[in-house]
């Protein structure tokens, strides 16, 4: 278990961590969310106590880390994949590791086969691509066989066959009963990870809730429909209040307000063939672009177009099937829109609920 309470670190003007307070628990795998230099990595290197808080604290099982009596056993992190001596091969690097912390030798082949670079093992860590590097970070991560694994961007470098390993290494390891706390910019890749999410952005907390519940409770509920006749739909759907968006490039219609039944019901009533009738949620992607747009600080431009990202913000209230709001749930960035939707102040963190 990894608790923070009210963190806080400050360079020089820089407040890179503002009084955040979060447990990770052990048997999940916990996603760490936010836009570059949200404070993610800094407070990761609270959690080692390799920075010193400002104020607050961050206790690991319960202690500071430097407090920890064999570290190694107890926290395996992958910080910075590139944190190696250059001219050892893997097996020393991992042997020196092994035996600074009072681990047996036999623990280096076993690491090496699990992330399988046993075949490089002997080779310089200089020559090792990106991937072969992250590998060898996550075998150095899991060589005291700790309780709490931390993962700074794990599948940076990592090919699809690399980030499936990855991806089922988190899980299996979150169902023996570890705490798996992950940074990633992939939300495609986190959605289908992580069972909770931290989310921070500028250094506050915005959201400390299960997957689902991020999902779910940010993102107003819509219908992809198809169909041959979609003018005609399109003209019943909205004057009975419903918002009509283009969903991909098929043709297809996103709906929003009426409940996928009552756009089948309303279809076959006046003889409208319907070749798709979809309930659909946001993706992860979307509500995160959404509930992040304000913390985001690095934003590159788009040729012709205004900035990237920018649908409007929903105020975070539970939203399901229902006539759309004014603060409802958006199109992704780059659709167009019917209805102008109104971006709301700062909000209250999003907090933990079990799911
Ligand atoms: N040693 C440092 N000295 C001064 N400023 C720092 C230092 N380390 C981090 N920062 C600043 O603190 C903020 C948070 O940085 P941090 O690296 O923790 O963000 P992050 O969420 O990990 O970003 P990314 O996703 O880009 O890795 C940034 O504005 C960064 O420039």
């Amino acid at each position: 278990m990894i608790e923070a309470q009210g963190l806080t670190k400050r360079y020089g003007t820089k407040l890179a961590v503002d009084q955040l307070s979060f447990q990770v628990r052990p048997g999940t795998v916990t996603g760490f969310l936010g836009p570059n230099g949200a404070g993610k990595s800094t407070t990761m290197r609270m959690i080692l106590g390799l920075d010193a808080p400002t104020a607050g604290h961050v206790l690991v099982n319960g202690r500071p880390y430097q407090h920890l009596s064999a570290p190694l056993r107890e926290v395996g992190a992958l910080l910075d994949a590139k944190a190696m001596h250059g001219g050892r091969s893997a097996y020393h690097h991992l042997l020196c590791l092994a035996q600074s912390n009072g681990l047996p030798s036999r623990r280096v082949d076993e690491v090496l086969q699990l992330v399988g670079i046993t075949a490089v093992a002997k080779k310089r860590t200089r020559g090792f691509s990106l991937g072969m590097g992250q590998r060898l970070g996550i075998a150095s991560a899991l060589l005291g066989d700790p309780g709490i694994l931390m993962f700074d961007e794990p599948v940076n470098g990592l090919d699809p066959e690399g980030i499936l390993w990855i991806r089922n290494l988190m899980k299996a390891l979150a169902a023996e009963g570890r705490t798996v706390f992950v940074s990633s910019h992939l939300m495609s890749e986190m959605e289908v990870t992580a069972d909770h999410l931290i989310v921070i952005g500028q250094g506050r907390l915005i959201a400390d809730t299960s997957m689902r519940d991020f999902i779910e409770h940010n993102s107003q509920a819509y219908t992809v429909v198809k169909s041959p006749q979609a003018d005609k739909l399109v003209k019943l759907l909205t004057a009975k209040g419903g918002q009509v968006t283009p969903e991909g490039t098929e043709g297809a219609l996103r709906v929003t307000g009426p409940a996928p039944a009552a756009i089948g019901d309303m279809a076959a009533e006046h003889g409208i063939a319907l070749h798709e009738l979809s309930p659909r949620f946001a993706s992860l992607e979307e509500v995160y672009m959404r509930l992040t747009q304000h913390s985001v600080e690095y934003r590159a431009g788009m040729p012709g177009a205004g900035m990237p990202g920018a649908a409007p913000h929903n105020g975070g209230a539970p939203q399901g099937w229902g006539p759309p709001q004014q603060q409802g749930w958006a199109p992704p960035p780059g659709q167009p829109q019917l209805t102008p939707q109104a971006p709301s102040a700062q909000q209250a963190p999003i907090q933990r609920s079990e799911g």
